[in-house]
């Protein structure tokens, strides 16, 4: 019945738009109005129109439709989708194919995409000279009731997720600060980049679950906590001091942290950066959402405020070589000497930049030697988890077993539980790792290999008895005692 009626009213309009044309310029317009409430009392929806370029430029809010639709897996709903693949990614996009729609749900709502594709004539702007080109755009439809209670909202949701997503499937960068001074730099990018492939994730970290957990979880509240920053008046960024013996996994650790919340991860040498002024500009031309890190912190920088020995070395040159150097480089040391970065110098500079730029910022510093630490840098607010990277416990092992041989259980297992906790010498992840790698294929020759390896005599320099494993036993008690209330894990 209801067809019947709108086939009417549809007709009469038809009719009437015939005989416009014939009507005086009056009544056309009356006409032309009428038939308008008309139209829009027939057809209750509204259309938005999104094409790919307007005027020639692309338009962004197209791309982020696509995005949106890959985002939220909707072409499942499709008849016929396009899935493309650019060069060297894995990642497998899909798309509506021309003429195909879905619906989507917003806040109880129902909203309908259709893509439409146009075989058009190109024009020269493009670049394609008169070949045919195919003109596309999306099409939103809701109903008119709903459009001014959901439209602005919609379309930020639908940017909002489109970001989200291609943040997360984009390639990771890997940036280094190259071998500048402040006198070549000129004010050039000094960073260069590579891609970042780490396979490092929280899943191949051998360490113990709880810990895991924790980690993980701070970093999600961080990511999720715009709000909490912003409501307590604090810069948007957090701060991990890893440490640990070699070959625990601070390295490895960073390299989970990037690749579990998509950063790009900033490497700053520091015995690289000769003065205030260059630190500042490296750390000014770092991004949103990145992590920046410094490796060796007891080495890069001196904490009575001299440059360390590693940093005078690497540069080659020597206060007791003055007169064998050229101008140039005299007043490079000159300049040296009067900007030298010290830790707390570095420290209370990266407060004040973050607070007045920048977002989502992680700060990661590691070191071998927590106890050489400046307070300066252990003091609550400065690095606000303290994560210790130790020896390989047995749940650590368990995890390292299960990567790399893939079994969860095995004869040996309580034997090598009983020389992790009582052994006479204290291994690493990294040592571990090295015997697990010597065969995949054959579980049984590696456990051998690694009780074996677990029963050896220590060797002097793995002794926790000798001296330099003592001495650093011993201090890293003492720099826990005087640790500050950080979260210390
Ligand atoms: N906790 C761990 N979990 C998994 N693998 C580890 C772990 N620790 C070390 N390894 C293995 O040992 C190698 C060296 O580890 P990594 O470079 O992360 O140690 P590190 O603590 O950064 O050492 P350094 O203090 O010398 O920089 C890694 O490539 C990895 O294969
Ligand atoms: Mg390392």
């Amino acid at each position: 019945m209801m067809s019947t009626d709108l086939s009417y009213w549809w007709s009469l309009v038809g009719v009437v738009a015939f005989f416009h044309g014939m009507l005086p310029r009056e009544a056309k317009e009356a006409v032309s109005r009428w038939l308008q409430v008309l139209r829009s009392y027939l057809d209750p929806y509204i259309h938005f129109e999104i094409p790919e370029f307007e005027n020639s430029s692309s338009n962004e809010l197209y791309k982020s439709v696509q995005l949106h639709i890959n985002a939220t897996d909707m072409c499942k709903s499709a008849n016929r989708v396009v899935l493309t693949r650019v060069r060297n990614s894995t990642l497998t996009s899909s798309s509506l194919a021309a003429g195909q729609s879905l619906v989507d749900k917003f806040e109880g709502k129902t909203l309908r995409w259709k893509h439409n594709v146009q075989k058009v004539q190109g024009d020269s702007i493009r670049g394609r000279g008169s070949q045919e080109v195919s003109e596309r755009s999306y099409t939103l439809k809701i109903h008119k009731r709903d459009r001014d209670c959901i439209i602005p909202r919609y379309i930020d949701y639908v940017n909002a997720r489109a970001i989200l997503y291609k943040h997360q499937n984009r390639e990771m960068q890997l940036y280094t600060n190259g071998k500048t001074s402040s006198i070549f730099s000129g004010g050039r990018h000094m960073w260069q980049s590579v891609p970042f492939k780490h396979p490092s994730t929280f899943n191949t970290l051998a360490m113990e679950p709880a810990n895991i957990a924790r980690i993980k979880g701070d970093l999600k509240s961080f990511v999720e906590g715009k709000d909490f920053f912003e409501r307590v008046g604090r810069a948007w960024k957090r701060g991990y001091l890893l440490y640990g013996p070699p070959g625990t996994g601070k390295s490895s650790m960073i390299a989970a942290m990037a690749n579990f919340l998509k950063y790009d991860v900033y490497d700053l040498e520091l015995t690289q950066v000769f003065s205030n002024t260059e630190l500042r500009q490296l750390l000014i031309q770092t991004t949103n959402r990145s992590i920046i890190v410094i490796e060796d912190i007891d080495c890069s920088i001196n904490l009575s405020g001299q440059r360390s020995p590693k940093s005078s070395s690497k540069r080659g040159k020597d206060s007791s070589d003055k007169d064998a150097l050229t101008a140039e480089e005299l007043n490079m040391i000159k300049e040296d000497e009067t900007n030298r970065i010290t830790l707390s110098g570095l420290l209370n500079f990266t407060d004040g930049l973050w607070s007045c730029c920048g977002d989502e910022r992680i700060l990661v510093f590691t070191t071998n030697h927590i106890e050489k630490l400046d307070d300066a840098l252990l003091r609550p607010g400065r690095m606000d988890m303290h994560i210790e990277m130790s020896y390989c416990t047995f749940p650590a092992f368990k995890i390292l077993v299960r990567n790399y041989l893939m079994i969860e259980t095995h004869p040996l297992f309580p034997t090598v539980e009983s020389l992790l906790v009582e052994g006479k010498h204290k291994v690493t992840p990294a040592q571990i790792s090295e015997i697990l790698i010597l065969d995949k294929d054959n579980p049984d020759m590696v456990m051998d290999k690694l009780v074996a390896f677990l029963q050896q005599e220590p060797e002097e320099n793995e002794l926790p008895e000798n001296a330099e494993a003592a001495n650093e036993l011993e201090s890293k008690s003492q720099a826990k005692a005087k640790a500050p209330p950080s979260l210390i894990i």
